[in-house]
Order: C-alpha cells, then structure tokens, then sequence
C-alpha cells in the first residue's frame, strides 16, 4: 500500500515570472517500507519534491496524498498534525534550533509529541544520540558541533520519533564515510524493524548502494524508476 502518492505534480515557485517550472508533472508512489533514493543533478527538483512531500510546501498543480489523505485538503493545524505524527524531515541545512543543545533538540519533537513520559523520553534521546555517534556531547549546541555532527544531531532528531515516513535531504551530505555507513545501517534497520519509509534525495554512491529503490530525476521529471 503506498504511504505516498504524487499525481500530475507540478511546482513553480514564481508564478509571475517566466521561470521554468521545479517540476513538471511528477507521478509517483512510494509504499509502505520502501528504500528510496531520489538523485540527479543539482537543480533537479529533488529538494522541491521532498519539501512537498513533506508538507513544508504547496504543489501548483496535481494531487498529494500521505498516507490516503489528500494534503490540499488539510488545513494549517491539521497539515501540522500530520508532521508531527508520521513524517520525519532531515533537512539539508539541519535547521536546529541554535540556543537548544543536541539533547534538547533531539527531545523536543517526542515533547510535542504528548506520547511518553519523561523518563521514556530521556533514555530515547540518549540512545538515539548514542547510535549516531554523539555520546558525550549531548550537551553541546549546535555552534559547538561541527557540520557533520550537526547533521547527525538532525537525524537523531529525525528519527527519534520513529515516524512512518522519513524524508531526508542529502543525509550523508556532510559525513566522512564510516558516519555514513553507520547511519545507513541505523536507518536500514529501523527500515527492516518498523516498516518506516524512507526518501532520501542523495549524490552519495553510498546512500545509492543501500537504496532499494532509485529514482532518477532530470529537470523536474523522473526520468527513471528502478526497483533492486
Ligand atoms: N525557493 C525557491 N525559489 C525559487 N526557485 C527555487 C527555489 N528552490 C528551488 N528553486 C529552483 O527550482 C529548481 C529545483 O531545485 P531543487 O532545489 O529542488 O533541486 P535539487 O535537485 O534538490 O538540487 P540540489 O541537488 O542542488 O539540492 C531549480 O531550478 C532551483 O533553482
């Protein structure tokens, strides 16, 4: 069953302008548990078809479901209810909020989430900082991480809530390769364990050998879809 599904997609960011479209008709469906990685060149779309998907932003044109809903149909609150219950969203610039440390921005999306007491939370963030290499330095803000370790605070972040559906914007983009591997092995696992699914937008070969899926996307188009 596809937990999403993109019809006719189209996006233009300015619609004044005589700007050529960020995508151009993006028919896609992702199911359940899936292993997907989105790449191309630079410019592609790529980032764009993730904020959609998303719910950070609105298509022009065509149909986006999430989990069978219809995202144009959602107003602000329940769009807001959405991400925070089933979507997590590693961003390619981390956006961590810079006067928390890695342990409070890691928390903050389980506190909003209402589910768990704070004792389960507290081993949660701890574990999840531990798997991605960051024991030790909970306690840092994000000015006191490099940029990798930055980035692996956001998909502690990401994934700390176990959502349904992860969405990730070049993930590894700033981690030497044996972080990438871990991260991988953590996120393929969570893969295996919960059925969660995932999106990746990638130029790593090796975020590309992990993928089950590949998705190859040229000026606003898929231009191939290949299941390994
Ligand atoms: N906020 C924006 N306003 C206007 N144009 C934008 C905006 N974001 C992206 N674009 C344009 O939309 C097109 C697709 O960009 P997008 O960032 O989705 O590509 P990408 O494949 O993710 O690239 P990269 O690999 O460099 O991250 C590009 O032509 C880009 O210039």
């Amino acid at each position: 069953m596809s937990v999403v599904t993109a019809q006719r997609v189209v996006k233009n960011y300015n619609q004044n302008r005589m700007e050529a479209p960020a995508l151009r008709g993006i028919d896609f469906a992702v199911d359940e548990g899936e292993f997907t990685s989105l790449a191309g060149p630079s410019g592609s779309g790529k980032t764009t078809l993730l904020n959609l998907l998303g719910c950070l932003d609105q298509a022009t044109e065509g149909q986006l479901f999430i989990d069978n809903v219809e995202v144009a149909t959602m107003d602000k609150i329940q769009l807001a209810r959405l991400r925070r219950d089933k979507i997590g969203f590693i961003f390619q610039t981390y956006n961590l909020i810079p006067v928390l440390t890695a342990y409070e921005n890691v928390e903050l999306p389980l506190v909003l989430l209402k589910k768990y007491p704070p004792a389960t939370i507290r081993e949660r963030v701890f574990k999840i900082l531990a798997d991605v290499g960051l024991k030790g330095l909970e306690h840092r803000r994000p000015a006191d991480l490099s940029g990798g370790q930055q980035q692996r605070v956001a998909i502690a972040r990401a994934l700390v809530k176990e959502p349904k559906i992860i969405l990730a914007d070049e993930p590894t983009a700033n981690l030497d390769s044996e972080n990438s591997e871990a991260i991988l092995e953590l996120m393929k696992e969570l893969n295996q364990q919960r059925r969660t699914t995932f999106i990746f937008s990638t130029h790593d070969p090796l975020v590309m050998k992990y993928a089950r899926r590949l998705v190859s996307m040229r000026d606003g188009r898929i231009v191939n879809d290949e299941r390994r």
